[in-house]
């Protein structure tokens, strides 16, 4: 039987850091063009049509009055001066500080509105971006790196900002300016104007060249910041395991790697916009000279006015400002282009584990699972279960054991569908996981694994996570059943104590009653327990067993445990090799059978008589 996971695979694009671009999808990330960019943008924005059409209004009012000011100088120069009209000056000059005020104010009030305009549509974005990498699957998760990702959502979508805020509405203010002046100085004198404008085509030319490269060296930048974030993010939570290892100059030495490359793709980005910039600027004095040269002709010959030809010079200068800013311009779009680029990475990932049309929300369950045939295997890597079955019995507590890699984990994995077998079904009470809604599903199943994530907060709303709109009185409860209010209340704040990033100021054994609260809060008709038990002291543990006792009464319980002394009152045992079942039974019958288990049990309790 075939799902979408076998048609999904993972897109890993050469190049890029070492590979590291891993990004799961049901088809080929195509690059995000800079047109595609912002016309996701523009669809964000036009929310704000009001603020948006209040700042073309300004800009294109800021583009006549720019206009408006040569014309003052021609007018001058060539009807004032010459006919001397002193009585004219004070009109001429207020009528320039005038558009100068009105110039201020009206690029003040653009400014404010596109700055807001370019923060709500980031916060949009980052907030699409975030919910949609929150749909994804587990196994995107176990692709792509916690510093990458973190980098787009942080990094990646501020760079968008600088952009939105202040380049997009100079890059329109420029584009209408730009046509208005070209059209009125072909209406001037069209000869003069073609000539400068043959030194267009070389712009773009050179625009278009550098603006590839740029954008490849701005992808390189954000890489490396992703992999500065990435490294941060592993070294800063695993501080104590370098400190136990004496890692620290190790680390500090792998740090100034990655920022070396940050550093390095940051001066090649420098070294083309410096190379760029002053080609720009040098076809620019080409448009200058012509203007100059052949301007200064025509008046020679008494076709052009001296007012004509400064205008002329005015507004070459208003025409070649546009491209002047481009130059810069094109940098920001160049590297928000490679931001997006990144982001719509992500956004373009398809989850594999989806619902199918028409899935129906599970009803209370009783709890019975079965795998028929069931096939699995992480991603191309070799299978880890082939041809398996298994059933967990309603309200019974199942228990598997077996060697490290044995598969034990990805069952579980398996019942909460974090992934899909590529052959056979899984059934709880009879409902294919995949005929369900995954809320159903997963609002029935608890999983207290040995790998606890609290959150920073305090330890009120670490075990609130369980059900949002539990009552206070509920929490307590549940902290009681867990054996954790003892602990609790013996802090000075009881439960609204801080409990620190990832729980660091509490005990393993304290993390984990408060995961097992978490849990019975939750009520699941399921539970899963994967080695929950581990690296605990005795009396602990023994505070643990009571939790756990609790969490499993009347539960469909699978219980995953190298430590066969929390399993003995398990109601089935199987043992797991290699992804098939060797035996099963209860742990009395299985340790008579004298098997694989009483094997693992003499390992585990040399001395005990195994018979016993
Ligand atoms: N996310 C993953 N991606 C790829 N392979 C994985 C992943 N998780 C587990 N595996 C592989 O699948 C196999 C089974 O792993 P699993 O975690 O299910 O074993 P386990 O029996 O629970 O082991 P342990 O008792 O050591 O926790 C192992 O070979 C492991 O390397």
């Amino acid at each position: 039987m075939s799902d979408n996971y076998n048609s999904a695979h993972t897109f890993r694009p050469g190049g890029g850091m070492g590979g590291m671009r891993r990004f799961g999808t049901g088809e080929k990330a195509k690059p995000a063009s800079i047109y595609s960019m912002f016309v996701r943008i523009y669809t964000h924005a036009r929310l704000e049509w009001p603020s948006l059409i209040a700042a073309v209004v300004c800009v294109i009012a800021v583009s006549l009055l720019e206009f408006v000011v040569p014309q003052l100088t021609r007018f001058t120069i060539d009807h004032l001066i010459p006919n001397k009209r002193f009585d004219r000056l004070f009109l001429i000059g207020g009528g320039v500080l005038g558009a100068a005020i009105a110039l201020g104010g009206l690029r003040f009030i653009s400014t404010s509105l596109m700055a807001s305009i370019g923060q709500k549509v980031l916060y949009n974005l980052r907030n699409d971006l975030y919910r949609h990498m929150q749909s994804l699957d587990v196994s995107f998760f176990d692709r792509n790196r916690t510093g990458d990702l973190m980098s787009r959502v942080t990094n990646d979508v501020s760079i968008l900002q600088q952009m939105i805020s202040s380049s997009m509405m100079q890059l329109f203010t420029d584009f209408f300016t730009f046509t208005a002046i070209a059209i009125y100085m072909l209406w001037i004198d069209w000869r003069l104007t073609l000539l400068l404008l043959a030194t267009f085509p070389f712009m773009i030319l050179t625009t278009r060249v550098f603006g590839k490269r740029m954008r490849s060296s701005f992808r390189t930048v954000q890489e490396s910041v992703a992999d500065v974030s990435d490294h941060l993010q592993n070294s800063l939570t695993g501080i104590r395991l370098i400190k136990s290892f004496t890692a620290e100059s190790y680390e500090s030495e792998r740090f100034s790697e990655r920022t070396r490359k940050n550093m390095d793709a940051n001066i090649q980005v420098v070294r083309l916009r410096a190379a760029y910039e002053p080609i720009i600027d040098f076809l620019n004095y080409i448009g200058l000279a012509i203007v100059l040269v052949f301007g200064a002709w025509l008046a020679m010959k008494d076709q052009m006015t001296v007012g004509t030809i400064v205008a002329f010079i005015a507004y070459l200068r208003l025409l070649q400002n546009p491209i002047r800013h481009f130059s810069r311009i094109i940098n920001t779009i160049q590297q928000s282009a490679a931001a997006y680029e990144r982001i719509m990475e992500v956004i373009n990932t398809k989850a594999e584990i989806i619902e199918k049309k028409g899935a129906i929300a599970l009803p209370p369950l009783r709890g019975h699972i079965a795998f028929s045939s069931v096939s699995f295997a992480y991603s191309n890597e070799s299978k880890v279960l082939d041809a398996f079955s298994l059933e967990l019995e309603a309200g019974k507590v199942t228990a598997l054991v077996g060697s490290s890699g044995s598969g034990k984990t990805t069952i579980a994995h398996l019942i909460a569908r974090f992934y899909d077998p590529q052959d056979g079904v899984i059934t709880i009470d009879g409902y294919s996981l995949k005929d369900v809604t995954l809320d159903s599903l997963r609002e029935q199943i608890g999983i207290v694994s040995q790998d606890i994530v609290l959150f920073n907060g305090t330890i009120g709303e670490n075990i609130k996570y369980g059900k949002h709109d539990s009552t206070e009185a509920e929490v307590i409860a549940a902290a009681k059943a867990a054996n954790a209010s003892g602990f609790i209340e013996s802090f000075p704040q009881g439960y609204d104590t801080q409990i620190g990033e990832r729980g660091v100021k509490l005990s393993g054994g304290q993390k984990q009653r408060l995961s097992i609260a978490r849990a019975i809060l939750k009520n699941p008709r399921v539970i899963i327990l994967d080695e929950a038990t581990s690296s605990l002291d005795t009396e602990s543990e023994q505070y643990i067993q009571d939790a756990l006792a609790q969490l499993l009464r009347g539960r469909t319980c699978l219980v995953i445990a190298h430590r066969l002394s929390t399993i003995q009152q398990a109601d089935q045992i199987y043992v797991l090799e290699q992804g098939c079942i060797v035996e099963n039974g209860t742990h009395d019958e299985l340790l008579r059978r004298q098997g694989r288990y009483s094997q693992l049990y003499e390992l585990q309790f040399p001395q005990t008589d195994a018979a016993q």
